[in-house]
């Protein structure tokens, strides 16, 4: 369970949001919406632990994420802003990298067949700067297939993305909560998922 207890956030002398409260359970997803500049963001760093609330906090299975520590970044799959990609290295280089940093271990193959999900056969082998955005976003989203975690915060996942890629993302998405997984993404974008789905909006 993922739970956000009485979460402020303040950026620069601006209050973004205050006592912002959810809970999450095993097979269910949070939307937050908001206009550019609400806090979005914010508070996707806040749930992964990498911006400390100005009060509040965050509780993985009933205990705080701050407590928690590695144990809590081991659930957590986190695609943020920026993508977080090595330019001068392929697609595949890029993926196993980001293994070996999480400590994953991972095969050729398995690397092979998420770019092939993720729409990306042909292109394993280019560095990454010859990729468009939309094709940098499906690499940075391949991880999803390959990273076993429980929690899932992906802010914007569908930006870039083409019909196909964002019917591929939402249906990772759904077979990740029908496994008893949590997912927690902001998108701009109209998104139907077959879960239980909350709704949250910051800087209304
Ligand atoms: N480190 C920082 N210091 C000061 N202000 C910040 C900082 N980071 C973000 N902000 C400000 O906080 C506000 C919220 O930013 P955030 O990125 O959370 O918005 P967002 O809702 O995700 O926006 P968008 O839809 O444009 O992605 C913005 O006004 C931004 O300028």
């Amino acid at each position: 369970m993922l739970e956000a207890i009485n979460l402020d956030c303040v950026r620069g002398e601006r209050r973004l949001f205050h006592n912002l409260c959810f809970r999450l359970k095993t097979g269910e997803c949070l939307l937050v919406r908001g206009e550019n500049g609400s806090g979005k963001t914010s508070l996707l760093r806040m749930l992964v632990g990498l911006t400390a609330p100005a009060d509040g906090a965050v509780h993985w299975q009933g205990s705080p994420i701050k407590k928690l520590g590695d144990e809590y970044r081991r659930e957590l799959l986190y695609c943020g802003h920026p993508l977080g990609l090595k330019d001068d290295l392929t697609a595949a280089e890029n993926l196993i990298s980001g293994m070996a940093l999480a400590e994953e271990s991972v095969t050729q193959d398995a690397v092979r067949e998420a770019l092939r999900q993720a729409g990306l056969q042909g292109r394993e082998h280019l560095s990454v700067r010859a990729l468009s955005q939309g094709q940098k976003r499906r690499v940075n989203l391949a991880k999803i297939l390959l990273q076993k975690r429980a929690l899932w915060v992906l802010d914007e996942p569908l930006t870039a993305l083409d019909t196909q890629a964002s019917q591929w993302v939402m249906g990772e998405i759904d077979r990740h909560l029908s496994h008893g997984g949590i997912a927690v993404l902001t998108t701009h974008q109209d998104i139907v998922l077959a879960g239980k789905t909350q709704l949250i909006r910051v800087g209304a």
